[in-house]
């Protein structure tokens, strides 16, 4: 698949590189479909055969994005190794589940000094690392970056005008993202907090799940501007006591990946909630999604850490309560409305301590 000329009027200014993004679901799609039509030669690895043949023969991934056209230079492998070794810079989408293991098994052939981006928002079940992270500790000899912020796969492929975040401590991997996926209608933003913009992505997959769930129940205007905003507060008082930068939250990375993912039912995991609020079982709403839904296992680990180190998250327990406790959905938004009134904004005026 070679059409490079076709791809080179959409705003690109730089000349084409060689990359690869690694995992063939949604976001991994649209990327490399940026990335196509920004005029660079994209490897595109995912695990499954008949997929690559599909899209190399088509141009289409007709599994995860039906009736999107992917048009550049793109190249369709199932070989992680070649790919990598062919690249300048490596983006990678794989769900957080199973992204250690791929990184692992393939950490040989990553090169001193290449950039790998994460575009994965999700935690690690063992030891709440973030992809980062593991980065960090499979391929130490790399140069990592943090790829997160509003980014609907399915807004970006049809070129919706979108705005995303690279952070990273080198300035050199921040310009060169910046110069790869910039164009007439991506733009990249730069923050240097990487720990804060990737914590951000995950932790707002779980508001996103509350708000889904206020939507089923037909909540009002003012209560899903109160699950967002509290969410928020949620949110940056946990991140902030990891040591994330409080203003990384008021960012595209922060409330802008919240504003989004709470109030579009084209995010998964707003799905999921909207799911469990009709009435419908977890395990059923997963099922019938058949994408990941990050939210539903970040869920689980930040319930956990926010009560291992006591940082006050009544959003995430009483979501916990309703999909892992079989607590009923009245009976946690009554104990949440009843609770202690408390300070709106606390890096402000101390919230008061009370249980
Ligand atoms: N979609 C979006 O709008 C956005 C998603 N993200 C993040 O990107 C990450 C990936 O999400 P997304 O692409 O949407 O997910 P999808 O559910 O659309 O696709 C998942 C992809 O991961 C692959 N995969 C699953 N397990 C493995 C494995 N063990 N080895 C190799 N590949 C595997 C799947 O392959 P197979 O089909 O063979 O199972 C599939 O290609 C998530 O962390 C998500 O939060 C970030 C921003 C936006
Ligand atoms: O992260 C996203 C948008 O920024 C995508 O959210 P979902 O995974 O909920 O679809």
């Amino acid at each position: 698949m070679s059409d490079t000329n076709a791809s080179r009027d959409s705003g690109a200014q730089n000349p084409p590189h060689d990359v690869a993004v690694l995992g063939g679901g949604s976001f991994g799609t649209a990327m490399t479909k940026v990335l196509g039509e920004n005029g660079h030669r994209v490897h595109f690895w995912m695990r499954d055969q008949a997929q690559a043949d599909e899209i190399r023969k088509t141009g289409i991934n007709s599994r995860y994005m039906p009736g999107v056209k992917l048009e550049g230079d793109i190249e369709p492998t199932t070989d992680l190794a070649d790919a990598v070794s062919k690249a300048e810079v490596v983006f990678v989408a794989i769900p957080s589940k199973a992204f250690r293991a791929v990184i692992r098994e393939h950490s040989n052939d990553f090169r001193d000094g290449q950039i790998v981006v994460s575009l994965t928002k999700g935690i690690e079940e063992h030891g709440f690392k973030l992809m980062s992270e593991i980065l960090q500790e499979e391929i130490p000899r790399c140069q990592i970056g943090v790829l997160s912020g509003p980014n609907l796969a399915a807004e970006i492929a049809a070129r919706d005008l979108t705005a995303t975040v690279i952070a990273a401590k080198d300035p050199d991997v921040r310009r060169t993202v910046q110069d790869l996926l910039g164009c007439e209608y991506f733009r990249v933003y730069a923050n240097v907090d990487v720990y804060g913009v990737e914590l951000a992505g995950a932790l707002k997959n779980i508001y996103a799940i509350v708000a889904g769930l206020a939507s089923a129940l037909d909540m009002g205007e003012n209560a899903k501007a109160m699950l967002i905003t509290r969410g928020l507060a949620e949110m940056s008082r946990f991140a902030v006591s990891l040591g994330a930068n409080p203003m990384t939250f008021m960012g595209l990375a922060g409330v802008g990946d919240l504003i989004v993912t709470c109030t579009s039912s084209k995010s998964r995991n707003f799905r999921i909630g909207y799911a469990v609020g009709k009435g419908q079982n977890l395990d059923d709403a997963v099922k019938e999604l058949g994408q990941v839904a990050e939210g539903i296992y970040t869920l689980k680990l930040v319930k956990e850490r926010s009560e291992a180190i006591g940082i006050y998250m009544p959003l995430v327990r009483g979501l916990y309560e309703i999909l892992y406790g079989n607590a009923s959905i009245k009976a946690v938004i009554n104990s949440l409305m009843m609770a202690v009134q408390n300070s709106d904004v606390e890096f402000i005026l101390p919230r008061t301590i009370s249980q």
